[in-house]
């Protein structure tokens, strides 16, 4: 394709960066720093986003998800196609499920598993589907112990301990694997990969290909990139963790940018607690000066106000109303909803 479509053609007001002139970098954490968790809430707190080294995720696992990502993507649409998202399904292959609240089309496709990924794998390839699975459900077990790591790391930095938090150490929890693809695109400046969003995880743990094109929101400074670093994972803040902390550590808006000539993947791996278990703002993080901000909700709930309020689910949980409304960089090519 030489040129864009208007119906992926988004109308962005990306003004370049305001306030300091020195460029402020998302930060990134070695696992094995002494002070690893002071850093954790310093970076929760004003970022909402950072990126980690030594997290143990062995790189060939890490390189066999790539290419078994890279594999199903480059598979025939119509091939692609048997395995479809369900309309009110939350596996398989599709378009991403934000669309719906945008008027724009977004350069990207993706494929959603939760739970087992056997039965669309069986549709991709139905004689040699045994390899992906494999490969899916290593990295989903590598990345279920490093989620477990890094939220007892947060909760220690919120000063309380896994003990505190009965769900934290309950193996039931919850996630979802989200792979991406972002083809190379004519006219990157004026296309959306995947647009500005917040993750309704409790964190997510992103893998990028040497590719840039993810960028976190910061106040005050605008959409700043987040660098492919070949040894380092990506971690954001979802707004169940922001819901827990009572609002110290915020969920980052982030979206991804495409590349005129690099075929972009990503691997989104989205942590949340056990599905029935209520979360609500720690009791040690409220008193009378502090009032809980948000009222308890399950995951499974939370997902359902995303699914229906998208950016504004986490408002749409909140018990005081807040200072200011939630509008993003976004808004004009949004479609309006209640
Ligand atoms: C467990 C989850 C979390 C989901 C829904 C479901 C499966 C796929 C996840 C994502 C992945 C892409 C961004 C997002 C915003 C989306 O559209 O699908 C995420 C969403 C959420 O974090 O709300
Ligand atoms: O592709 C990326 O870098 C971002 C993906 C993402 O935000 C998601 O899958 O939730
Ligand atoms: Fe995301």
């Amino acid at each position: 394709m030489e040129e864009l479509p208007e119906s992926h053609a988004w109308l962005l007001d990306d003004s370049p960066s305001f306030g300091s002139s020195v460029p402020d970098l998302v930060p990134v954490i070695n696992l094995d720093d002494p002070n690893v968790m002071t850093l954790f809430g310093h970076a929760c707190k004003t970022w909402g986003v950072f990126q980690i080294t030594n997290h143990g995720v062995p790189t060939k696992l890490l390189q066999e998800m790539e290419d078994a990502s890279r594999k199903l993507f480059a598979l025939p649409i119509q091939q692609k196609l048997q395995a479809a998202r369900a309309p009110n399904g939350v596996s398989g292959y599709g378009v991403a499920r934000i669309s719906s609240f945008f008027l724009k089309l977004m350069w990207s496709e993706g494929f959603t598993v939760v739970g087992s990924p056997y039965e669309h794998a069986r549709k991709l390839w139905p004689n040699c589907y045994t390899k992906f699975c494999d490969v899916i459900e290593e990295y989903k077990k590598e990345m279920n112990k490093l989620a477990q790591r890094l939220m007892s790391l947060i909760l220690g930095s919120l000063g309380v301990t896994m003990d505190d938090v009965k769900w934290a150490c309950l193996q039931g929890s919850s996630s979802a694997l989200q792979l991406n693809s972002y083809p190379a695109c004519p006219d990157p400046d004026r296309a959306m990969g995947l647009a500005a969003h917040t993750d309704s995880t409790l964190l997510t743990i992103l893998h990028q290909n040497n590719t840039s094109g993810l960028q976190a929101y910061k106040e005050g400074i605008g959409w700043v990139t987040v660098p492919p670093i070949r040894s380092a994972l990506v971690v954001n803040v979802g707004d169940l963790l922001h819901i827990l902390s009572n609002g110290l550590y915020t969920s980052v808006l982030h979206r991804a940018k495409v590349n005129r000539t690099q075929h972009r993947l990503s691997v989104a791996y989205l942590y949340g607690p056990p599905s029935n278990i209520q979360i609500s703002p720690l009791s040690k993080l409220t008193d009378k000066g502090h009032p809980p901000l948000y009222r308890p909700v399950t995951w499974s709930e939370y997902l359902g106000a995303k699914a229906k309020h998208f950016n504004k689910a986490l408002s749409s949980v909140r018990l005081c109303a807040p200072l200011n409304g939630f509008a993003d960089a976004n808004d004009h090519n949004r479609v309006q909803v209640g």
